[in-house]
């Protein structure tokens, strides 16, 4: 295991999403996570019942502690609170010119918390996506971002185009939020600036997702650190994600966490998933 990631997210302590969900994910695929801590959340399945920043001087040095001493191979931002974070993380990204920059635009928890403030839209938009090479907002993520509505697939490619121009390599709009009309299959879009790429398994009818956002940028990441190129990083976390979804356990009394290590635990039903992914360019 000598390829490392970094996950700078928020700790969640139903360990569902969050600093959590990147770890476990990083360890399944066998690369060696590190972290740095944006803000503490207190928060289960019901919900989030507390957030607590990380002093901006404790942010700053967990990111010099790693980057001073670790060779990293793939960066992942999750809930990075505010303005003054995101600038911290930024100003790391330049110093230690890490390469490999996911970034899941994390704002809103399923429950409704906010995550990130609505001032550091803006932050997110000027400062982070010039640097970011995959950005994997969900539907309601790309719309606030880009201040468009989303309904149909060419709604996405046009938000796609406006988050590429905005600074973004690679941007992956992910199809969980989509209505009714494409329901029993959810389709992830990857645009490379050129060729929008589609990817698509069925829906899982399950209450059991929290994490989920977490848990497919971090499989993307853990799977850009080992070497793939994004496209077969995006399928392949797609299949990771769908085994998480599809053998969680219900833990809690809300929304449950995913089965971080259900593609260890079932190889074969995950080999043959891997084949049954519709994909195809645009
Ligand atoms: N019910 C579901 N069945 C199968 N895949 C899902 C389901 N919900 C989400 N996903 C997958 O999980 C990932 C996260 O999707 P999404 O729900 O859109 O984002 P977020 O968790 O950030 O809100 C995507 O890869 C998406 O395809
Ligand atoms: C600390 C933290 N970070 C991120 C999420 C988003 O989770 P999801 O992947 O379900 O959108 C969360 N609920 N908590």
């Amino acid at each position: 295991m000598n390829r490392t990631a970094l996950t700078i997210a928020g700790s969640d302590s139903g360990g569902g999403a969050g600093i959590q969900a990147d770890l476990k994910t990083f360890q399944e695929h066998l690369v060696f996570g590190l972290s740095a801590l944006t803000a503490v959340t207190a928060q289960n399945t019901e919900g989030v019942q507390g957030v607590y920043p990380v002093e901006i001087d404790g942010l700053q040095q967990q990111l010099d502690s790693v980057g001073s001493d670790f060779t990293i191979d793939a960066v992942k931002t999750g809930m990075l609170f505010d303005e003054a974070r995101i600038e911290t993380v930024v100003h790391a990204i330049k110093k230690f010119k890490w390469k490999n920059i996911i970034v899941d635009p994390v704002m809103i928890a399923k429950g409704g918390d906010h995550l990130l403030t609505e001032e550091a839209h803006t932050a997110l938009l000027e400062q982070l996506l010039p640097v970011t090479d995959v950005i994997t907002p969900n539907i309601p993520e790309a719309e606030v971002l880009t201040g468009k509505t989303i309904r149909t697939i060419s709604d996405r490619k046009e938000a796609a185009r406006i988050l590429h121009n905005a600074g973004a390599r690679y941007t992956v709009i992910k199809g969980g939020h989509a209505d009714a009309s494409d329901s029993t299959n959810v389709i992830d879009m990857l645009f490379d600036g050129e060729t929008f790429t589609f990817f698509e398994l069925p829906r899982i009818d399950s209450k059991n997702t929290h994490g989920t956002g977490c848990t497919f940028a971090a499989a993307i990441t853990a799977q850009v650190a080992l070497g793939q190129t994004v496209t077969e990083a995006v399928k392949n976390a797609k299949v990771f994600v769908q085994m998480a979804i599809a053998h969680t356990t219900s833990l809690g009394n809300g929304f449950g966490p995913t089965h971080h290590g259900a593609l260890r635990q079932f190889p074969n039903e995950a080999a043959v998933l891997a084949g049954e992914v519709r994909q195809w360019e645009d």
